[in-house]
């Protein structure tokens, strides 16, 4: 059955990833994003788009919506901790004021994008959803204070809502990838250092307690993560506030995703050592078996190399773009 759907932040990397999907799922979707750091080029072609704010949501919903997925953020952890204010206004405010919205309006399902960040620094490995939270960073914070909102929201007023925590997220589908500017994500940037941009990769660290040294992180295609949404959508039960990581449960070392892009790329990626970046946990990698049993998810795009390739045809194709 074909259903309308609100994205915020569908001119963003995992927005228009999964706006995509849902169009070629044959639902209706309106974008809404201030293009703070999104592009009006990304919005998928077919999905209606209001440039303006979550601020402003009461103004653009409506009950014809059956749901809001909540993309809309800004999520830099290192520029959260300089300015801490402007990740709890537009994270928390911003998401404070689209949930009275849809209250006024009556749409009554949510999807949000959540993040490992919420649990800072970890105690298990992997990851799982009752670890403690503790984030280490103003981003990682407004991501857990609204979290907690979300359940406020479902148990006082009914909201049917999952949070998907997702890991670290890469891959492109189609001609919808990553574009962030100024770029902080590693495999973006090691596929700058291919396409000359770059001169070099900095490595952040190594001297981790890993066994090379450097960091671990477990990486998930975006259109695996996008395939949870839709499914997020039939599981999302009123009064209920379901919380999902999604990861692939395999973690990869920095050093070793640069390998990766030398084989896919063909290039050679000189490396630099260097400093630790500030709030780097050594290993993040999650248990996403909450999302297999209650979401029925099934990610298929596991493959390191096949990530990095779909990046790569992306990178390549919006140099020509
Ligand atoms: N990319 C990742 O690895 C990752 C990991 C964990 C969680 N997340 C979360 O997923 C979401 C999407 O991330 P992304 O990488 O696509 O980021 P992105 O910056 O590419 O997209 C965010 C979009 O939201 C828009 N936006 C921001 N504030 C807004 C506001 N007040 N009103 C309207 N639009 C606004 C921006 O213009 C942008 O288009 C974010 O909430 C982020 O915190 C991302
Ligand atoms: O030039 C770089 C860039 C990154 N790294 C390292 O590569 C790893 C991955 O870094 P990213 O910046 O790509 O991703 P993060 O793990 O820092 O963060 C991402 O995943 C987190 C959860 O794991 C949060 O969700 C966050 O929003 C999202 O950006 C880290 O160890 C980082 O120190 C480098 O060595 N050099």
């Amino acid at each position: 059955m074909s259903s309308k759907y609100l994205v915020t932040g569908g001119a963003g990397y995992v927005g228009s990833v999964v706006a995509q999907h849902l169009l070629e799922a044959g639902h209706a979707v309106t974008v809404l994003d201030n293009l703070s750091t999104g592009f009006r080029a990304g919005v998928p072609a077919g999905a209606e788009f209001i440039e303006g704010d979550i601020r402003d949501a009461s103004k653009r919903l409506d009950d014809s919506y059956d749901a809001v997925l909540h993309f809309a953020a800004f999520s830099q952890v290192g520029e959260s901790v300089v300015k801490p204010e402007k990740y709890w206004d537009n994270n928390v405010g911003g998401t404070m004021a689209l949930l009275g919205a849809m209250r006024a309006a009556g749409v009554r399902k949510l999807v949000f994008s959540s993040t490992a960040a919420t649990y800072g620094e970890p105690v298990n490995t992997p990851i799982t959803e009752t670890d403690p939270t503790a984030p280490t960073s103003p981003y990682g914070a407004s991501k857990l204070a609204v979290d907690h909102m979300i359940s406020g929201e479902a148990a006082a007023h009914g909201l049917a809502a999952v949070s998907l925590r997702y890991f670290n997220v890469a891959g492109a589908y189609g001609s919808c990838g990553e574009r962030h500017d100024p770029e902080s994500h590693l495999i973006p940037l090691v596929l700058q250092v291919a396409q000359g941009k770059r001169e070099a990769i900095s490595v952040f660290g190594d001297d981790y307690p890993t066994p090379d040294g450097t960091c671990v992180r477990d990486y998930i295609h975006v259109a695996d993560l996008a395939e949870a949404h839709l499914l997020a959508l039939e599981a999302a039960t009123s009064g209920e506030h379901l919380i999902c990581n999604l990861g692939n449960g395999n973690g990869f070392s920095v050093r070793e995703v640069i390998e990766t892009v030398r084989k896919v790329t063909g290039h050679p990626i000189p490396e630099i050592t260097a400093a630790r970046r500030g709030g780097d946990p050594a290993v993040l990698v999650a248990s996403a078996q909450t999302a297999i049993d209650r979401l029925g998810w099934r990610p298929s795009r596991a493959d390191l190399a096949g990530i990095v390739a779909d990046a790569w045809a992306f990178a390549q194709e919006s140099r020509t773009a």
